[in-house]
């Protein structure tokens, strides 16, 4: 696990500040999620971990090493960096995409293309894609192509800059549970952007709330939403607010106010959302649910 920590951090472009005096550490989130309204300073923030853009003031660490003194071209190489519609190169197959940076940091080929049988079972896609060029994909496809390319070097950092954001919400939801697997699995930190706020529960351990580039709130999903720090963070998860409660809160958390029949029949994991779509026991989740809200600053 990687652990990053803001110190301090500000930015600005012209007159504009994109990122002011941003502080927060991460050591054991492994799903980091900036979210905020549009030019709150989520990209600018994540452009900072990987320098594509320099520091103003302050510092980042990685795993306790400042970025400041270290060579971006190198620092870049060993982080993952997953954009809107996978950002493949156009005129490359899917293979080439993927074994692109393995060739440029002369990664055993053996090895590479190992990981490379192992992360297409991951992302679900058939060998027979690996001759394919990206047009020839559909969406989500291109967004998974482009997830394996940022975990082929085995980075244990990867950067995500709304990854879910291009694709039509039902293949959003597919590629975002693969990711949850995938990641369940290779146990990588991921730092995600995203102004939509139920994926952002969906995804996050940790929710880093901007607005106007200034941290509103840092805490879980929980926390954002039974525990607001101020207006702002309130009035934000106002809309569809009941939904994004019943997303946030897992079985497992009710386990207090329900009975153990319930839990067995539903699983601890998952969210009394998805229970209640299920249909099952919905008069027990939701009186249980707002016993839940009603003792979570107890
Ligand atoms: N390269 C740049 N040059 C000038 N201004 C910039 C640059 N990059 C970002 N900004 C400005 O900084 C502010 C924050 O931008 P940023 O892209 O980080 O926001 P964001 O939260 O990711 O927004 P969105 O969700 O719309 O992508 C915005 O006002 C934006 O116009």
């Amino acid at each position: 696990m990687v652990s990053i920590h803001f110190e301090n951090v500000s930015k600005s472009f012209d007159k504009t500040q994109a990122i002011s005096n941003l502080s927060f550490k991460a050591d054991k989130s492994q799903k980091i999620v900036f979210l905020g309204t549009s030019g709150s300073g989520k990209t600018t923030g994540l452009r900072l971990i990987n320098k594509l853009i320099t520091l103003d003031s302050g510092d980042i660490y990685i795993n306790g090493t400042s970025i400041k003194n270290i060579d971006p071209v190198s620092h870049r190489r060993k982080i993952g960096y997953v954009i809107q519609k996978g950002g493949l190169f156009p005129h490359k197959t899917v293979e080439e995409n993927i074994l692109t940076i393995p060739k440029l940091v002369g990664m055993d080929e053996k090895i590479a293309r190992e990981r490379l049988t192992q992360l297409l079972k991951l992302i679900k896609l058939e060998n027979s894609y690996l001759d394919k060029m990206p047009a020839q994909l559909s969406g989500g496809e291109q967004q998974r192509v482009g997830i394996a390319r940022a975990l082929i070097s085995q980075a244990n950092l990867i950067l995500m800059d709304e990854p879910f954001g291009a694709l039509d919400p039902i293949t959003a939801d597919s590629v975002l549970r693969d990711f949850l697997a995938i990641q369940d699995e290779l146990k990588f930190t991921a730092v995600i952007v995203t102004h939509n706020i139920m994926e952002a529960i969906k995804v996050s351990d940790l929710i880093i709330l901007l607005h106007k580039g200034k941290l509103q709130q840092k805490g879980s999903a929980k926390d954002l939403l039974f525990n607001p720090s101020n207006d702002f963070v309130r009035s934000f998860f106002n809309s569809n607010r009941f939904e994004l409660e019943l997303e946030a809160i897992i079985l497992s958390d009710l386990k207090p106010y329900i009975s153990q029949e319930v839990i067995s029949d539903l699983g601890e994991e998952l969210s009394v959302r998805e229970c209640m779509n299920k249909g099952l026991h919905r008069e027990q989740l939701l009186k249980a649910t707002e016993e839940y809200k009603a003792n979570y600053n107890n």
